[in-house]
């Protein structure tokens, strides 16, 4: 039985104003039934790792780099995020291969030195509408995973987020239908490779638009384990809502 995860992606919004929307939420969330996680920006993390202690809420980063040191300015290591009190971090969001330019090999990278510093790794992977228009989706996404999940992968140590790039931040959402599509596709290439026990453990998350409003019947969509949610995570009431969803479902 796979743990269900509510993740919540800050993005590049707030500043330690924004910390009362997870104090909220933490004081909402002293326990629960269900995985939750917060990641907001770097500049919060260790803020925020302090407000959550005690809470169901986990902290995580949005990005790592690949080495664990070194003279990569403006860059933080997997190490640096767990020592201000993350436990997970977002690898390969579809901001940072399209704004940054990562491919899928240095996602891997990252994702292994996630795993060395004790971190879940979230990876991401998903579609621009030209492929879904051109009926490569599955080809498409299929290549990410197998590109972007080091072989060490398991299921205590990663979680895969589909997110249509095309869902994001606009309003739209794939039909439950191409949803499943996806998300049974996924969990067929991860026991293809990695065998039943760890194919089977790996989480799922759905990206892309996800709202109070929407939740529920997203989360009872095949092989969906929970959300990666952008914007509805920024207000503790939103999130709180989404949240209930997932422990309903
Ligand atoms: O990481 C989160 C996703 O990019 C989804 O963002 P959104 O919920 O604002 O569409």
């Amino acid at each position: 039985m796979r743990q269900k995860l509510a993740a919540g992606n800050w993005k590049m919004n707030g500043t330690a104003d924004a910390l009362s929307e997870l104090n909220e939420l933490t004081q909402g969330y002293p326990e629960a039934s269900v995985d939750i996680l917060i990641c907001p920006p770097a500049t919060l993390i260790d803020r925020a790792s302090e407000a959550a202690a005690g809470s169901a809420v986990a902290i995580g980063g949005q990005d790592c780099h690949a080495n664990v040191t070194g003279a990569h300015t403006g860059d933080i290591s997997a190490e640096m995020l767990r020592d201000a009190g993350a436990n997970y971090v977002i690898i390969g969001h579809s901001e940072r291969r399209d704004d940054h330019g990562e491919t899928s090999e240095l996602i891997a990278a990252k994702a292994t030195a996630a795993y060395n510093a004790g971190l879940i790794a979230v990876v991401c992977c998903g579609e621009h509408l030209s492929t879904r228009e051109d009926g490569k989706t599955l080809e498409h996404i299929g290549t990410q995973i197998a590109e972007s999940l080091p072989d060490t992968a398991n299921a205590d140590t990663t979680v895969i987020a589909y997110e249509p790039v095309w869902a994001i931040g606009t309003g739209l959402t794939p039909t439950l239908e191409q949803i499943a599509e996806v998300h049974d596709f996924i969990r067929a290439e991860l026991v293809k490779r990695f065998g039943e026990k760890i194919g089977n453990g790996i989480r799922l998350l759905y990206g892309g638009s996800v709202k109070p409003a929407n939740a529920a019947e997203i989360f009872a969509t095949s092989n969906v384990d929970g959300a990666l949610v952008g914007g509805a995570s920024l207000k503790a009431a939103d999130f709180s809502a989404i949240i209930d969803a997932l422990v309903a479902a």
